[in-house]
């Protein structure tokens, strides 16, 4: 079984449902007191109260009162008002079967008809006729449909709820065809053979109940249909009833005419058909424009969004790429040293190991030199840091500019520089190496001449990168220690 979801449906239209319920039950219920008072007080004016010459029975005013306190029950959620409802709507459905089996069997049980009132109104009615205390047996078959309905609402459950209102719709169906019996004087469409007929009022109550039972709990099942906030909810809610109202009147109207000898049946005939034509015509033309409208909206709204979903992927498209750019700068901000704008250590690093494994599966040769200011903590000290991050910027230059575009100059940290250099052997490294030491040495300084000391090594039978920066560092404390301004090389 499948369990009913708590939705939250618009709470406005909730309150508009509730006064719409309670109005319905006072409409259901006045009536039914005032005729089963006329009943039990013998008025005939109150128990007729409708001028049709057929009343409402006195069991029926009496079930439509139960019916009353049924639908107003939906109104509280206790368990309480469950078990009432489920008792009066099993109180319903016994009348109605009681009474059904009675029109059956033909036999008259006692204390049935004559349960609430005896027969001194009917024995004084002109119209007086078989069984007239009793109700007539198509209220019997529709109070055992409301009651059933009113049983199966009471259970909550989203299949049984559908059942309840499907069975409900022959009662206000039938309803109606006895109400446009009265109105157009068809005795065949409110009295079935010599059987009692329903009367106008129970008619009306009839409608009334069935409509407000289909309405109960209606923002679940088929019923959304009519209480949601669309074009179709508000169409089926207006024009539905408006349908129903406007043609009865209409054919009301032109049997009026008929009656009263203004014209003959042809032309009443006529006049229907023409009149018919003519609203059904107006409200197509009206649902249409509204429904043109609406579509045109949906359209512009659509159109709206497309662009707008255009626009939005231009957008993304846009900050992607400088997504992108800004994470290359990034990537080469985080790879470059910012005081001499040559790589930086950790570039060294990713670029020795690359080449070393280059460098070792193909058998190249591969040279690192280190390069180190000689002094230069003395001419920090002599001249000032600033001084000397200006002789680290122009060492730095002078390494970019000495080395071919296939080799890396880095700074690899403090004044100390690294030099790798790809497929070059010791023989061609060396120069470069002599080359850096005197372009260094003859450089026009500003403060006071600046040397480098050159450590070189060339891949051997290196086990790993860090040993052949380590020979190449032993090299140059080699040079140090030779007197500065010095190549020395290890093999
Ligand atoms: N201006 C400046 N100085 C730095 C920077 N990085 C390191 N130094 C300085 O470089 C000096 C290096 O000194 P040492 O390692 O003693 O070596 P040195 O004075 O060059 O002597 P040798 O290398 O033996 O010739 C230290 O005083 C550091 O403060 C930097 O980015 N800018």
């Amino acid at each position: 079984m499948v369990k009913l979801s708590h939705q939250q449906p618009n709470l406005h239209y909730i309150d508009e449902r509730i006064f719409l319920l309670k109005i319905t039950v006072l409409l259901i219920c006045l009536p039914s007191i005032l005729v089963l008072y006329g009943w039990l007080c013998e008025s005939r004016i109150l128990a007729w109260l409708f001028p049709s010459g057929i009343s409402m029975k006195a069991n029926s005013a009496f079930c439509f009162i139960l019916s009353s306190i049924a639908l107003v029950l939906f109104l509280t959620r206790r368990p309480l008002a469950m078990m009432v409802q489920r008792i009066l709507s099993l109180i319903l459905i016994s009348m109605g079967l009681i009474t059904a089996y009675q029109y059956i069997s033909g036999t008259d049980l006692p204390y049935v008809d004559s349960l609430l009132v005896q027969n001194q109104l009917v024995q004084n009615d002109p119209d007086n006729q078989l069984f007239s205390n009793r109700m007539s047996p198509l209220s019997a078959i529709n109070f055992i449909l409301n009651g059933l309905s009113i049983f199966l609402l009471t259970f909550r459950n989203y299949h049984i709820l559908n059942l309840a209102r499907i069975i409900t719709i022959p009662v206000i169906l039938t309803a109606i065809m006895v109400l446009i019996g009265y109105a157009y004087g068809v005795r065949e469409l409110y009295r079935f053979g010599f059987y009692v007929p329903l009367s106008p009022l129970s008619a009306i109550a009839f409608i009334e109940l069935s409509v407000a039972l289909i309405f109960i709990h209606a923002e679940r099942g088929f019923m959304r249909l009519f209480v949601g906030q669309t074009l179709g909810s508000k169409m089926v809610r207006w024009l539905l009833p408006t349908l129903i109202l406007v043609f009865i009147t209409i054919g009301w109207l032109c049997r009026q005419g008929n009656l009263m000898h203004w014209y003959n049946n042809q032309f009443e005939v006529s006049m229907l058909i023409f009149l018919t034509l003519f609203l059904s015509s107006c409200l197509i033309i009206w649902q249409a424009r509204a429904q043109h409208g609406q579509e045109l909206l949906r359209q512009r709204a659509q159109h709206a969004l497309e662009l707008n979903n255009i626009n939005l992927e231009k957008k993304v498209e846009r900050r992607t790429q400088e997504l992108k750019k800004l994470m290359e700068e990034l990537e080469a901000l985080s790879l470059t040293d910012s005081l001499t704008g040559l790589a930086n250590r950790r570039a060294f690093e990713q670029r020795l190991k690359m080449e070393w494994q280059r460098a070792t599966r193909y058998e190249h040769p591969l040279t690192v030199m280190l390069i180190d200011v000689d002094h230069f903590k003395r001419f920090n000290d002599d001249f000032g840091h600033q001084t000397g991050d200006h002789v680290l910027a122009q060492v730095g230059a002078i390494l970019q500019q000495a080395v071919r575009t296939t080799d890396l100059a880095c700074r690899y940290g403090g004044e100390e520089f690294v030099i790798i250099l790809p497929d070059t052997p010791m023989d061609d490294a060396l120069p470069i190496a002599h080359r850096i030491r005197e372009q260094v040495a003859d450089h026009r300084w500003e403060a006071r001449q600046v040397t480098v000391s050159v450590g070189v090594a060339q891949l051997n039978q290196h086990k790993t990168p860090n040993q052949l920066v380590s020979d190449a560092d032993q090299a140059l404390y080699e040079a140090k220690a030779a007197g500065r301004n010095q190549v020395i090389y290890l093999n």
